[in-house]
């Protein structure tokens, strides 16, 4: 699935990319050209343009174009893409509005608020319901409500590593739910779908000119997430991807075998790692019930064979985390270095990061907000990633705040022209050198 039409994919980006396509070229933008300046190129109904790689079944689908390849595997995704494309060309709007630039100054400004906010979701939402508060403080993976944050490490590499993309990450395909769906505003069920008859199929999220989104969206808002644990959908398990012939694939397959040809260690190896018990023997496997030990002694010969991926994503959960101590010491110094080796985090200070006046600004926004302003939405909880309870309440999409754009009236950041280079706390290796950055 992820090679078939790959390299024409890729020859499809590049000039999508090469032709100035996404910025720079005014050329390129559709429509009222002075209100799109620094824009994203849409198609009708402000989805993607037209060009990806899917599963047509309906006439007048059509499958959306992403920077990654992916976007039309499942309809959550998709829709996801949508918002950020959306929520792209309202900031871009906003900028254009108090800035008279160029138009690749308004997209890169866009691009670096975009990145910003990005981030602030992924750690201030997303880590504190994935791992523990105790590995949070302990890696100093929480945000700061005010003021910068100067802890960059040059000497930290924040590329994603083998194990954590290969397997730790993938303790998302142990929660893909067995069905998708529409609600309605006030939170009623409308239609449901099977996920094995919706990946790779983006008619839910395209039909009607992506007017179903919002319903997709509250469908996602208002259902709970699935446990991690060794149990995973049919839909991903037996029917991943059934083509004319009926032949489907196995995702957990996929998983096992990624990780031997990767040549990932074994759990065991990884938990020696993390500094956590290693098992001697099947019986020693502190972090699995009882019930898994048992399938996990039928199923290897030996402890020291189980594969890292089936070990982490087998644990029990700690109480206040989504994975258990393996995947969540993985993810957790994941996220650690990505946050650490990244000389423009959003909270740091000087041409790398933002003024305190527009920091401020980008600190308001949060998930639920972007999806009020992309979809049209008129209530959310507070807390998009939770679901709605007496302290995730039920709130007015009117009642969250969104940026301010008058904080970028002046030309105060890096983008748009290059500059001397100003490194981080005196550690940047290129500091003085006075390179283009
Ligand atoms: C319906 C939903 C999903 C489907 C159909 C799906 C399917 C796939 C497939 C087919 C692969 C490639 C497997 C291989 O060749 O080794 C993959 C990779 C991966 N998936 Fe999923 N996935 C889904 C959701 C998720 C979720 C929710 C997460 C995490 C929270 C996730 C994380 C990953 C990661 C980290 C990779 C490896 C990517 C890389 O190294 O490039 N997936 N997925």
């Amino acid at each position: 699935f992820l090679l078939s039409g790959y390299r024409e994919q890729v020859n499809r980006l590049s000039s999508y990319i090469d032709g100035g396509m996404i910025y720079g070229d005014t050329k390129s933008f559709n429509e009222n050209l002075s209100g799109k300046l620094g824009s994203l190129r849409t198609s009708e109904g402000d989805l993607l343009p037209d060009g990806g790689i899917c599963n047509i079944h309906q006439a007048g689908d059509f499958c959306q174009l992403g920077g990654d390849e992916r976007v039309n595997e499942a309809p959550s995704l998709s829709g996801l893409h949508v918002v950020f494309l959306r929520l792209h060309n309202i900031i871009a709007e906003g900028i254009r509005k108090v800035r008279n630039c160029r138009s690749h100054v308004i997209f890169l400004e866009t691009k670096k608020i975009m990145g910003a906010i990005i981030q602030q979701i992924t750690y201030g939402e997303y880590l504190p319901v994935l791992l523990g508060k105790q590995i949070r403080e302990d890696l100093d993976l929480d945000l700061l409500s005010r003021g910068f944050w100067r802890k960059y490490d040059p000497d930290v590499n924040p590329t994603v590593k083998n194990v954590v993309a290969t397997a730790a990450l993938r303790y998302g395909h142990s929660q893909i739910p067995p069905e998708f769906g529409y609600k309605t505003m006030q939170f009623a069920t409308t239609q449901t779908f099977k996920t094995e008859d919706v990946l790779m199929d983006p008619h839910i999220v395209v039909t009607q000119g992506g007017s179903n989104i919002p319903d997709l969206a509250r469908f996602l808002l208002d259902t709970p997430a699935r446990k991690m644990d060794r149990q995973v959908e049919d839909a991903v398990r037996n029917e991943l991807f059934r083509d004319v012939n009926g032949l489907t694939f196995d995702l957990m397959s996929f998983n096992i075998q990624r990780g031997r040809d990767h040549a990932l260690p074994s759990y065991n190896a990884w938990r020696e790692w993390c500094g956590l018990p290693v098992a001697q023997n099947f019986a020693n496997l502190v972090d699995h019930s009882a019930d898994v030990r048992t399938r996990l002694q039928n199923t290897y010969v030996d402890v020291n064979d189980v594969d890292v991926f089936v070990g982490g994503v087998t644990e029990t959960p700690r109480d206040d985390a989504l994975v258990g101590p393996l995947f969540e010491c993985l993810l957790g110094r994941q996220f650690h270095d990505i946050k650490f080796g990244d000389r423009y985090w959003y909270e740091t200070n000087g041409v790398e990061g933002f003024p305190r006046r527009q920091l401020q600004e980008i600190r308001k926004v949060t998930l639920s907000k972007i999806l009020c302003e992309t979809l049209g939405l008129e209530i959310i909880q507070k807390d998009a990633l939770s679901l709605t309870s007496a302290d995730n309440p039920l709130v007015t999409c009117s009642s969250l705040p969104f940026i301010d754009f008058s904080r970028w009236r002046h030309r105060t950041s890096n983008v748009g022209g290059w500059i001397w280079n100003r490194g981080a706390k005196g550690k940047d290796k290129d500091k003085g050198k006075g390179k283009k950055p």
